[in-house]
């Protein structure tokens, strides 16, 4: 068993200078789909489950399977991680079901919708990672909304986002705010809003400096050097993955996501975890598209559920080498979360925010 926390992770990370994708699941397909990936390149994974994925699979199912992924790839450090929690419950259950690592996501109060106060985020983002590092488990916060710097809009369609029109003052982490935000909550990672949103409809163009505000990354980096940064809604949204949709029968209207270079810019400053759903989603609905359309007689679900496996698979492996996290697997020794309590408690773990 290779459970390994986030902040284990992260620190690994820092030290050779890599990134890790954070890829979502909700189901067995997609979890073997990343672990193959992460075998073939020697990679360890963050997989993280959304509240929506823990409803929809149940937790007693993502927990037996997450002991399952861990036990069928013991060399594979495995991050389990709960994405987007909306308050302390949320958190407490997920470390109860065996997840090494939550974020409290408390950018937006309990209702995932309405953006919070700074007092509201430091609150209960503080006192999550108070209990999560009694236990050892590890905390990323938020700072920041996420939200379209071309429409100021958050993404409430899926459930969960900002409502409503933001300003760029709440669209971009303020880096002196960030300081004092880190120092107060001891958070072991800090998820930042640069003009990404989560989905698949980005940026209506290319992204330049404009709407893609990597420079807000540097200014966090420069300032909290020793900080791992999370960056949110960074899939590439890949333009063959478009067209296959399309090709079979889809209407995706033409989108742009978050170029993996850019990516690769930001994990040279400091940009440690970078989340990644919809590459993943829409790898397998092509394949579930092209199945369709090219056997119209087929009825056997694992027909479309292996080529959607294996499109996933190829989507991390290429991520999980864009980012440099391959190579790295087998040089990890997972220190179980018992360990990273006593360090927390000892004070170790604190924080350099100097
Ligand atoms: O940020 C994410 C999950 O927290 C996923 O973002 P994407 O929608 O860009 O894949
Ligand atoms: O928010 C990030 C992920 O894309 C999860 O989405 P979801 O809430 O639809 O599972
Ligand atoms: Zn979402
Ligand atoms: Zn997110």
């Amino acid at each position: 068993m290779a459970l390994i926390t986030l902040r284990q992770l992260l620190d690994h990370a820092a030290e050779y200078s890599y990134g890790v994708p954070a890829f979502n699941i909700n189901n067995m397909e997609q979890g073997l789909a990343i672990m193959e990936a992460a075998k073939a390149v020697d990679a360890p994974v963050i997989i993280q489950a959304s509240r929506g994925a823990r409803s929809y699979a149940n937790d007693i199912m993502l927990a037996k399977m997450i002991e399952a992924l861990a036990a069928i790839y013991p060399d594979i450090p495995l991050c389990m991680h709960q994405d987007h929690g909306n308050n302390e419950a949320t958190c407490m259950t997920a470390i109860r079901h065996g997840f090494t690592s939550v974020m409290m996501d408390g950018s937006l109060e309990g209702d995932a919708k309405t953006p919070a106060s700074y007092e509201y985020n430091v609150d209960i983002t503080e006192r999550v990672s108070r209990m999560a590092h009694w236990v050892g488990a590890s905390v990323e916060g938020e700072l920041g909304v996420l939200g379209s710097l071309e429409t100021g809009q958050g993404e409430a369609e899926d459930g969960h986002g900002a409502e409503g029109v933001l300003d760029h003052s709440q669209l971009l982490t303020d880096p002196d705010q960030a300081v004092d935000f880190v120092k107060k909550t001891q958070v072991d990672a800090l998820a930042i809003a640069c003009g990404t949103s989560h989905g698949a409809y980005k940026f209506s163009r290319k992204p330049d400096g404009e709407i893609l505000a990597m420079s807000v990354i540097e200014a966090i980096h420069k300032k909290l050097p020793n900080t791992h940064l999370v960056m949110h809604g960074s899939s590439s949204v890949p333009q063959d993955l478009q067209d296959i949709i399309n090709e079979f029968g889809g209407a995706m209207p033409q989108t742009f996501g978050v170029p993996v270079e850019e990516i690769v810019r930001g994990i040279k400053m400091g940009v440690r975890k970078v989340n990644i759903d919809t590459d993943c989603r829409m790898a397998m609905t092509g394949q579930f598209r092209r199945i369709a359309e090219q056997n119209k007689a087929e009825f056997d679900p694992r027909k479309f559920l292996k080529p959607a496996m294996d499109a996933m698979r190829d989507l991390c492996k290429a991520r999980l080498e864009a980012f440099g996290t391959a190579g790295h697997a087998s040089k990890i020794k997972v220190i179980p979360m018992d360990d990273m309590a006593k360090r927390y408690a000892s004070g170790s773990l604190a924080p350099k925010t100097a």
